[in-house]
């Protein structure tokens, strides 16, 4: 039974769902980084919000850990490619608590257009500060979006009901996205100069850090008004402070801070300054929506290999893992196979499907081919890691898919880039099931690939398996299955042989002596 740990805290659904669907699982909130290392170990999945940092140091004690579920949409607070580099899958879950964080936003802004928690406190000292406040109307006002993704377009719908002009700069929005989305999209330059109220809904990357700094800050309208109910570091707090102090700017909103908690700041008991402890995905409904996805997309993926908004690894629905478990297994084989005998000066790599395999997801075969082929370097080697590691060593990974009836109702074919040149391996499912080997090298050979084998190549001449036999024989290495293969009569054949222990170095070496042999190798599956 897979385990998991619920580090943060979650609405109950999600430890229900996860007990509902074969998963054990443990809630255990609060715990310090030493802490959460010293029981990480135990668990195969980590569902976690946004307090737990799942640090490359964390990673490296998670030694069961497959899969690590975000109830919530930002993963600033996992470190992706420590995990990738672990074989451990990340997911979010992207559109749970879009509009309830949308929602917030507005409501920042309506806050500062009316200095709401400034009256409140005022009016509840008993003070009636009637006309100490004076708002601003939103109605006609520009707004200006700084990210059009889920979170940015659901406020630009709100903001449009509420009768604003919304402008937005987002570099991936496309015109006609714009378009349907009523906004007007532009740059940068221009959203500073003409907003009346900015709102921010981008992740936190290199290129949005500061997005609001001191110079872009000065280059807003006198009066703007800001919320961010994003990420902390996209404004640069202490020149926010500085625009709040001299007046340009008439009001900021923060729900994210750079530091959090943020238990102390400057910008703190600056006039016409507001805060929330970032609350932007905390109502009832958005927190049961976060739970209930992340326990789902875990368990299905812990219970049956499906993969859902992971962000280091393709879908995979529950629907299609089953029918796509046999392809990985021949794919892993596959790769597994090339990788052992043709894993030198590899320049790139193509994978091929046809028949039935070729209607099917490709990406997961791909990456079962690619785990195959990798364990030759490393043996943490996963579906998660193995592209990663592909790409590090240069390899030109290609897919093609074939449109065409072959000799079998499904295939799926590796062919590496040797300094020799390509080598191509090919394989079946027989009942739809069983994976099997049907070339190797260019030679029509039917095997099974699995535990220990003997690869042989030598030229196809009589006496040379009664020989074979006879040395393996006297070895005391008895032979499970034996399939054989050749080119032409007479000229190169192949031997695939399945042994029930183990072939040692002496006994390759005197198989290797044996005439007409022209290699051989031990594999392992
Ligand atoms: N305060 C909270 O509690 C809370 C809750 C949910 C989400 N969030 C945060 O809100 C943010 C937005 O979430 P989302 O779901 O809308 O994400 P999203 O991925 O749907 O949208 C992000 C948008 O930012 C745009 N973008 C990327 N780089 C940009 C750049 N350099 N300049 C301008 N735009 C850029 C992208 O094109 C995309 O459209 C994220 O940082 C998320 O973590 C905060
Ligand atoms: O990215 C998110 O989903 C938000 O920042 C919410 O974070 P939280 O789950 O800690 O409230």
């Amino acid at each position: 039974m897979p385990k998991v740990l619920i580090s943060d805290k979650m609405d109950p659904q999600a430890a229900k769902i996860f007990r509902e669907r074969g998963v054990e699982v443990d809630e255990i909130t609060g715990k310090t980084p030493d802490e959460l290392k010293a029981i990480i170990g135990e668990y195969d999945g980590l569902a976690i919000r946004s307090s737990t940092k799942v640090t490359k140091d964390i990673l490296s004690a998670a030694t069961n850990l497959k899969v690590v579920g975000r109830a919530g949409i930002g993963v600033d607070n996992v470190d992706i490619p420590a995990a990738s580099a672990a074989g451990v899958v990340v997911m979010n879950t992207p559109f749970g608590n879009s509009i309830t964080t949308a929602e917030h936003a507005i409501a920042l802004m309506f806050a500062l257009a009316r200095d709401l928690p400034e009256a409140d406190k005022s009016t509840q000292a008993g003070k009636w500060e009637k006309n100490r406040f004076m708002g601003v109307e939103v109605t006609s006002k520009t707004l200006g979006l700084i990210g059009a993704g889920n979170i940015g377009s659901i406020v630009a719908d709100r903001a449009l009901g509420l009768k604003m002009k919304v402008v937005a700069y987002d570099p991936f929005l496309t015109p006609e996205r714009a378009q349907d989305m009523g906004v007007e999209k532009v740059e940068l330059d221009q959203l500073l100069a003409r907003a009346d109220f900015i709102t921010l809904h981008t992740p936190l990357t290199e290129q949005t850090r500061n997005i609001l700094s001191a110079e872009n800050l000065a280059k807003t309208k006198k009066g703007v008004r800001i919320v961010n109910c994003a990420r902390g570091g996209l404004i640069d707090e202490a020149a926010l402070k500085a625009g709040l102090d001299s007046g340009h700017i008439a009001g900021a909103a923060l729900d994210v801070f750079v530091t959090e908690p943020a238990k102390e700041s400057p910008l703190f008991g600056t006039p016409n300054f507001i805060s929330t402890p970032h609350l932007g995905a905390s109502t009832t409904e958005a927190q049961v929506n976060v739970a209930i996805q992340v326990a789902e997309q875990m368990a299905d993926f812990l219970v049956s290999g499906g993969v859902t908004n992971a962000l280091n690894m393709p879908s995979l629905s529950a629907e299609e893992a089953p029918k796509l478990k046999p392809y990985m297994a021949l794919a892993e084989k596959l790769g597994s196979l090339v990788g052992q005998l043709a894993h030198d000066a590899l320049t790139g790599l193509a994978i091929e499907v046809e028949g039935a395999a070729a209607e099917l997801n490709q990406k997961p075969i791909t990456g079962a081919v690619l785990a195959g082929l990798m364990r030759v370097y490393s043996d943490t080697v996963n579906m998660v890691n193995a592209p990663t590691l592909a790409k590090e060593r240069g390899l030109d990974v290609r897919e093609v898919r074939h449109d065409r009836e072959g000799d079998y109702h499904t295939l799926v074919r590796v062919t590496v880039d040797t300094k020799a040149g390509p080598k191509s391996v090919a394989g079946t499912l027989f009942g739809n099931a069983s994976p099997r080997l049907t070339e190797i090298f260019g030679i029509k050979v039917e095997a099974d690939l699995d535990g220990a084998m003997l690869y042989i190549v030598n030229e196809d001449a009589p006496g040379f398996i009664g020989r074979l036999g006879t040395t393996l024989g006297e070895a005391g290495v008895n032979i499970g299955t034996f399939h054989l293969g050749r080119r032409t009569a007479g000229g190169e054949a192949v031997l695939l042989l399945s042994v029930d222990t183990r072939v040692d170095e002496a006994l390759l070496a005197k198989v290797q002596g044996l005439p007409g042999v022209k290699q051989v190798k031990a594999l392992g599956f």
